[in-house]
């Protein structure tokens, strides 16, 4: 009998955010096997996923045609085995620290497709590693600590000029390159801009600084690789009403992305010139629920303040003031806080002041933390600040489905939004 060969096309390694397919060669004709997928973080945290599937007439395996039959995932998902790994240990979440190695996956086919989720699975028919990485190749990652400015700039192969990027992060905080570095793979000059819990910034969310914001946009604006004519702000969460504000209170920014984010200040004042330009929408932490049946993940999604409130419209953003190109993505089953009526407001904001509406694009089944394609759904995690597990909704196969479309609509949206050639990097 021939050895069993199993591989990952079109290469064993690549950029995070690409497809690929598993195939297996090699199987008895309609053999039952299980396919597992582990990968280990940074810090020793493990992820696995595993689904059954059945070899075809000729004992061959594609995950781009082959059907899985059960388990993590069911039907034809060539990236199941990525997007469906869960932690091992609870309320873990995949999130790339260290861009500068890739992520191992280890990939094995088993005999018996009865072994999903049990301690002893059939024996090991074949394996194979395969790595997917951040920076691209010829991506140059740039360290930035120019004057109060924090971050990491990824620049694109070449001389540029580049379309340039502000990356911005939720409230994990830190320095988060993920993102941004992929970007970079796909033609931006993009920069992650860490505004709290990094080096010596403020440790916490106590208040933010148009200042700050406004010295990372003119130090972007003025590289020589960054193309003239307007930028484009990113963000997630917290980081997309701060990627409004951007747009609203400071020149140059020509389209910006607002991931799962709210039309008002959140929580934090955001100062300028000594003075609160924005206080922040609030919390009413007695509204907070306790998930039991979650074991005890803590559910918000009904103690944020409302920012149709009359007595709260300082807090709402001025989106009609900037001249940027608005995107807003958006879960319906965003269980953090009602992502889709925040940008409803932002889009009804908008249309009373005559300006265009945005784009908003609402993914059925998706969930608060819409990552760059393939990073696992994540229903619930441990959200440091808080001190305890939160719930961010969603439900695998759709919120893998909305991360895929919205990556690549964020992808045309800012090459039609923003200045400059765009060419695309391999690893
Ligand atoms: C006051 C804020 C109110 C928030 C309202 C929610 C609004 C949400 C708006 C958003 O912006 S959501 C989008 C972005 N937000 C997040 O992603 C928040 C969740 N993420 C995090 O808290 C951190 O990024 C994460 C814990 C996932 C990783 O942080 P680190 O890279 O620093 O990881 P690390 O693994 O070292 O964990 C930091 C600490 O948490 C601990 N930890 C992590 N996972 C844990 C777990 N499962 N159980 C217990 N402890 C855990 C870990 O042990 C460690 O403790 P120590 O500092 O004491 O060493």
């Amino acid at each position: 009998m021939s050895p069993v060969n199993l591989r990952v096309e079109p290469d064993s390694k690549c950029l995070f955010d690409r497809p690929v397919t598993v195939k297996v060669d090699g199987l008895a004709p309609r053999q039952l096997v299980t396919l597992r997928a582990t990968l280990t973080d940074e810090k020793g945290d493990i992820f696995s996923s595993s689904a059954r599937y059945q070899s075809d007439g000729k004992g061959r395996l594609d995950l781009s045609e082959s059907p899985a039959l059960g388990g993590d995932y069911s039907g034809v998902q060539p990236m199941g085995f990525l997007w469906a790994l869960k932690p091992q240990s609870p309320w873990r979440r995949l999130m790339k620290r260290d861009v500068t190695t890739p992520y191992k996956v280890d990939i094995e086919v088993r005999s018996g497709g009865e072994a999903v989720g049990k301690d002893t699975p059939g024996p090991l028919l074949a394996s194979c590693a395969h790595e997917r990485g951040f920076i691209g190749q010829g991506v140059r990652r740039v360290p930035v600590r120019e004057g109060r400015i924090r971050a990491t700039l990824f620049l694109p192969p070449g001389e540029g000029p580049f379309p340039g990027l502000v990356d911005l992060g939720g409230t994990a905080g830190g320095l988060l390159e993920y993102r941004s570095s992929l970007l970079a793979g796909h033609g931006f000059a993009a920069m992650a801009l860490a505004y709290f819990g990094f080096e010596d910034l403020p440790e916490r969310m106590w208040e933010f600084h148009l200042e700050y914001f406004e010295e990372a946009l003119r130090y972007l604006q003025a590289l020589p690789q960054v193309r003239r004519g307007g930028v484009g702000v990113v963000g997630i969460s917290k980081g997309a009403d701060l990627a409004l504000s951007v747009a609203s209170f400071l020149p140059g920014v020509s389209a910006v992305v607002s991931v799962a984010g709210c039309n008002a200040n959140f929580m934090t004042p955001l100062q300028c010139g000594g003075s609160t330009l924005l206080p922040g929408l609030g919390m009413c932490l007695e509204r907070v629920r306790v998930d039991e049946a979650l074991g005890g993940v803590l559910d918000l999604s009904d103690c944020y303040e409302d920012p149709r409130d009359p007595s709260l419209q300082g807090c709402v953003v001025p989106i009609e003031r900037a001249s940027a190109r608005f995107l807003f993505l958006v879960g319906e089953d965003d269980q953090n806080w009602p992502s889709t009526l925040y940008a409803a407001e932002a889009a009804r904001r908008l249309g009373t002041h005559g300006r265009a509406p945005p784009e908003v694009m609402s993914f059925p089944g998706a969930g608060h933390l819409l990552e760059p394609p393939y990073f696992p759904h994540c229903h619930a995690s441990f959200h440091k600040l808080v001190g305890a597990p939160l719930l961010w909704g969603g439900q695998p196969q759709p919120h893998a489905v909305a991360q895929e479309q919205a990556w690549s609509r964020v992808l045309s949206f800012l090459k039609e939004s923003l200045p400059g050639e765009v060419a695309r990097s391999r690893l």
